[in-house]
C-alpha cells in the first residue's frame, strides 16, 4: 500500500492524533528478513516515531525525520487482509510500542488468527497478544555522538544514552511472549556489553534465556555495508555460541523502500 506516497509531516505527538489512529510510515508485503522467522512471507506495518535515535537507523523517516499517514485500526486491517497469502504480520517502526493503539491493533490481528511479531527496542512494555517479541536492545555503539549524528551535532546523544536500556521493560517483554534478543553488532567491541546485559537480564527475568535466543545481526542498511560487517559478526556468533541472523531483505533488495 503506498502509504509512503501520501505521508503527512505532522509531529507524531501532535494534537491532531485520531483516538483510534496510528501514524503509519509504510505498509507492505515482503519476506521476514531477520531473525528466527527469516524467509516467512509477512505483512509489515511500520509505525512512525521513536523514543531513541540510533545513528545507524535504517528507518530514518520513522525516527530522525518521521513521516506518516494516520490510519485507524480498521483501515490497517483492511490493508493487511488484501495480502491473502500472508499469515504473519510484523509490527515495527520506529518504536511501535510507543503507541497505545498498537495494543488494539495486535488484539484485532490476534482475533483474526494472524501470527504477530513485534520489532521493538525493548524500552517500553505493553500488555498485548504478541506471538514473537523481537527485541533489539540498543548498545552504546548505537548512540548518536556528534561525529555519528546523521542530522545534527549530537543533540540526541544524552537522551538516547539515558533511555536505551530498561531492564524491567526488557524482562516483562520476554516473560510475556516467545522472544528473541537481536543485537545489532559491528565488531567485537560490542560483545562485553552484550554479555554484561545478558548477565543482568538473566538475573531479573523469570524465564530462562538460552544462548540460541540471542541473535547477533550485522550492522548494515546496505549490501555494501553488510559486506564489511557480516563475516566478523558470523565469527563472533560461533565464538560465543549465539545465533547469527542474516538481513535477507538487504541481500535481496538492498535498501529499497517497502521491502
Ligand atoms: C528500524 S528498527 C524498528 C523497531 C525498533 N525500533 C527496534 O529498533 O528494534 C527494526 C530493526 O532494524 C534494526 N536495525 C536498524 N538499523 C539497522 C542497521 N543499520 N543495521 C542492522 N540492523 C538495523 C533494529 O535493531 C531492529 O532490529
Ligand atoms: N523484509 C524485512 N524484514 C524485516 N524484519 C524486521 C524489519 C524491520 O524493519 O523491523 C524488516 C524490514 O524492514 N524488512
Ligand atoms: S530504536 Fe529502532 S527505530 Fe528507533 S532509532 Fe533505533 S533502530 Fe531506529
Ligand atoms: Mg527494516
Amino acid at each position: 500500500m503506498p502509504v509512503s506516497d501520501s505521508v503527512d509531516r505532522e509531529d507524531v505527538a501532535g494534537d491532531d492524533q485520531p483516538a483510534d489512529g496510528l501514524p503509519i510510515n509504510e505498509l507492505f508485503y515482503s519476506l521476514q528478513g531477520e531473525g528466527t522467522l527469516a524467509g516467512v512471507p509477512s505483512v509489515f506495518v511500520r509505525t512512525s516515531g521513536c523514543n531513541l535515535r540510533c545513528w545507524f537507523c535504517d528507518s530514518y523517516h520513522t525516527s530522525w525525520e518521521p513521516t506518516h499517514a494516520w490510519l485507524d485500526v480498521e483501515e490497517i486491517l483492511t490493508e493487511v487482509e488484501q495480502y491473502e497469502n500472508a499469515d504473519h504480520v510484523v509490527l515495527t517502526g520506529g518504536e511501535p510500542l510507543l503507541h497505545e493503539t498498537s495494543v488494539a491493533l495486535l488484539e484485532a490481528l490476534d482475533d483474526r488468527g494472524y501470527h504477530t511479531t513485534v520489532e521493538t527496542n525493548g524500552t517500553i512494555y505493553r500488555d498485548a497478544p504478541i506471538d514473537l517479541a523481537s527485541v533489539s536492545p540498543k548498545l552504546e555503539s548505537s548512540t548518536p555522538t556528534p561525529e555519528r549524528d546523521p542530522k545534527g551535532d549530537g543533540e540526541w546523544a544524552a537522551r538516547h544514552e539515558r533511555d536505551r536500556i530498561d531492564l524491567e521493560a526488557l524482562a516483562r517483554l520476554i516473560e510475556d511472549s516467545d522472544f528473541q534478543l537481536k543485537f545489532v553488532v559491528t565488531d567485537e567491541s560490542d560483545m562485553p556489553e552484550i554479555l554484561a546485559l545478558l548477565e543482568d537480564l538473566r538475573e531479573v527475568a523469570a524465564v530462562p534465556i538460552r544462548d540460541d535466543d540471542v541473535l547477533l545481526m550485522p550492522e548494515g542498511a546496505t549490501r555494501e555495508r553488510l559486506e564489511e560487517t557480516r563475516a566478523d559478526v558470523a565469527q563472533l556468533a560461533m565464538d560465543h555460541g549465539f545465533r547469527y541472523t542474516p538481513r535477507l531483505h538487504v541481500d535481496l533488495w538492498n535498501d529499497a523502500p517497502e521491502t
